[in-house]
C-alpha cells in the first residue's frame, strides 16, 4: 500500500492534485476548512463548485478535522491561496509529526512581509528546510483534473527531497523536472500572473495578439530583471516556471488572472471582476507586493508599475496602455546589465 498524502485547500487546483495522486495509487486526503462543503464533495465525488466535471476517486477521503487528515501522512501538499498559507501552516505545525515532506504549490509572495513563501514556511518550520519542495510550472487545474499532458518542477533547497517529490507526482500525464533555484522558480511562478492580468486587460480593450505578444515577452524581461537582482539564476526564467507559466497564463482560457483582466479591461471594477472569477486572482496581492519590492530595489517595471495604476489608483486601462507604449526609447536586451552579473 502507498503512502497517505494529505492535500490542504479543496479549491481546484488541491481538488486536482488530489484526483492526480489518486491516480498514482497513493491514499490521498483532501482538506476542506468547511465540514459541510467537505460533506458535499465526499458524496457527490465531484468539487462542483471548483472542479467541475471532473470524478472523484473512491480512493479519496474529504475531510474538515485536520488532526485526522494529518495522521499518518507521509506528504502534506499546501495548496491555498498564498495570503493562507501562513495561517494553514500555523494550524498543520502542531500536528506534524517530523519525518514529512511539505509540498508548496501557491503561487505568490507574502503581501505583509514581501516574502516568497518557501521563505514564509522555513520562518515557521526551520527545521523542514531541506523536506519543503515547491511544485511550480504551467497546470492549470482544469487539464490536469483531465490527465492532459502537463510539464512542471519540483525545487527544492534539497535535491534529494526534489527527486522524491519528481517521483512521487511523475505519470505519463505530468511529467516532473527538479531544480534548485527556488527563488527562480518562485518567483516565475508569482510574477507571472501580473503580466497575466495585463494581458488580460490588453484583450478586454479589444487590443490584438501583437500586444499580448509584447506583454508577454516584455513582461518576462521585467521578471527576470527583478528575479535576478533577489539572486534567481536567469536561465530559469525561460523554463517552465518562467516563460511556460507565463505563457499559459496569460493565454489559456482557464486562467483566472487572464479572466479577471479582460473584465477589468471591459471596464468592470476590480471588485466586480474579483466576484465575477470566483476563485482566488492571486496576481492581485502579487502586483502590489512587486512593485513594493521593485521600487525599494530601484527596479524597472514598467508593466508591473501600470498594472498597479489600473488595479489600485484608477489609471484608466486604455492610459496604461499608451503609457507604456509612448516610453522613452531604448535597446530591447539591456547587455550592460546581463554582462554586469556574468551571464
Ligand atoms: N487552479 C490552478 O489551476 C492552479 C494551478 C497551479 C497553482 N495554483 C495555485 O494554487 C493556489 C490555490 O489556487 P486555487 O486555484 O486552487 O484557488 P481556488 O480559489 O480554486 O481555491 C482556493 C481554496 O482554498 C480555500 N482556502 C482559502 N483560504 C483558506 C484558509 N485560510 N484555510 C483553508 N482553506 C482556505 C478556499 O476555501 C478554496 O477551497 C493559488 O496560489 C494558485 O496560484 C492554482
Ligand atoms: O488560473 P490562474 O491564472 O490562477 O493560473 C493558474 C496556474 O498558475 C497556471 O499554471
Amino acid at each position: 500500500m502507498q503512502e497517505v498524502i494529505a492535500v490542504l485547500g479543496a479549491g481546484s487546483w488541491g481538488t486536482a492534485l488530489a484526483v492526480h495522486l489518486a491516480s498514482n495509487h497513493y491514499r490521498v486526503r483532501l482538506w476542506a476548512r468547511n465540514p459541510d462543503f467537505a460533506r458535499e464533495i465526499a458524496a457527490k465525488r465531484e468539487n462542483a463548485k471548483y472542479l467541475p466535471g471532473v470524478t472523484l476517486p473512491s480512493s479519496i477521503e474529504v475531510m474538515s478535522e485536520l488532526p485526522l487528515l494529518l495522521e499518518e501522512a507521509k506528504i502534506i501538499v499546501f495548496a491555498v491561496p498564498s495570503q493562507s498559507i501562513r495561517e494553514v501552516i500555523k494550524k498543520t505545525k502542531p500536528l506534524l509529526k517530523g519525518d514529512c515532506f511539505l509540498v508548496n504549490t501557491a503561487k505568490g509572495l507574502e503581501n505583509s512581509t514581501c516574502l516568497r513563501l518557501s521563505q514564509v514556511f522555513i520562518e515557521e518550520l526551520p527545521q523542514y528546510k531541506n523536506r519543503l519542495v515547491v511544485l511550480s510550472g504551467p497546470s492549470h487545474a482544469e487539464e490536469v483534473g483531465r490527465g492532459i499532458p502537463t510539464a512542471v518542477v519540483a525545487a527544492s533547497h534539497s535535491r534529494e527531497a526534489a527527486e522524491y517529490l519528481q517521483d512521487v507526482f511523475m505519470s505519463p500525464t505530468l511529467r516532473v523536472y527538479t531544480s534548485l533555484d527556488l527563488v527562480g522558480v518562485e518567483l516565475g511562478g508569482a510574477l507571472k500572473n501580473i503580466i497575466a492580468l495585463g494581458a488580460g486587460i490588453a484583450e478586454g480593450l479589444g487590443y490584438g495578439d501583437n500586444t499580448k505578444a509584447a506583454l508577454i515577452t516584455r513582461g518576462l524581461t521585467e521578471i527576470a530583471r527583478l528575479g535576478v537582482k533577489l539572486g534567481a539564476n536567469p536561465l530559469t526564467f525561460l523554463g517552465l516556471t518562467g516563460m511556460g507559466d507565463l505563457v499559459v497564463t496569460a493565454m489559456s482560457r482557464h486562467s483566472r488572472n487572464r479572466r479577471a483582466g479582460l473584465l477589468i479591461g471591459q471596464g468592470y471594477s476590480l471588485q466586480e471582476a474579483l466576484e465575477r472569477v470566483g476563485m482566488v486572482v492571486e496576481g492581485v496581492h502579487t502586483t502590489a507586493v512587486a512593485r513594493r519590492i521593485a521600487l525599494s530595489y530601484q527596479i524597472e517595471m514598467p508593466i508591473t508599475e501600470k498594472t498597479y495604476q489600473v488595479l489600485f489608483e484608477g489609471l484608466p486601462p486604455d492610459a496604461a496602455v499608451s503609457h507604456l507604449m509612448t516610453r522613452s526609447k531604448r535597446h530591447e536586451v539591456e547587455e550592460t546589465f546581463f554582462q554586469r552579473i556574468g551571464y
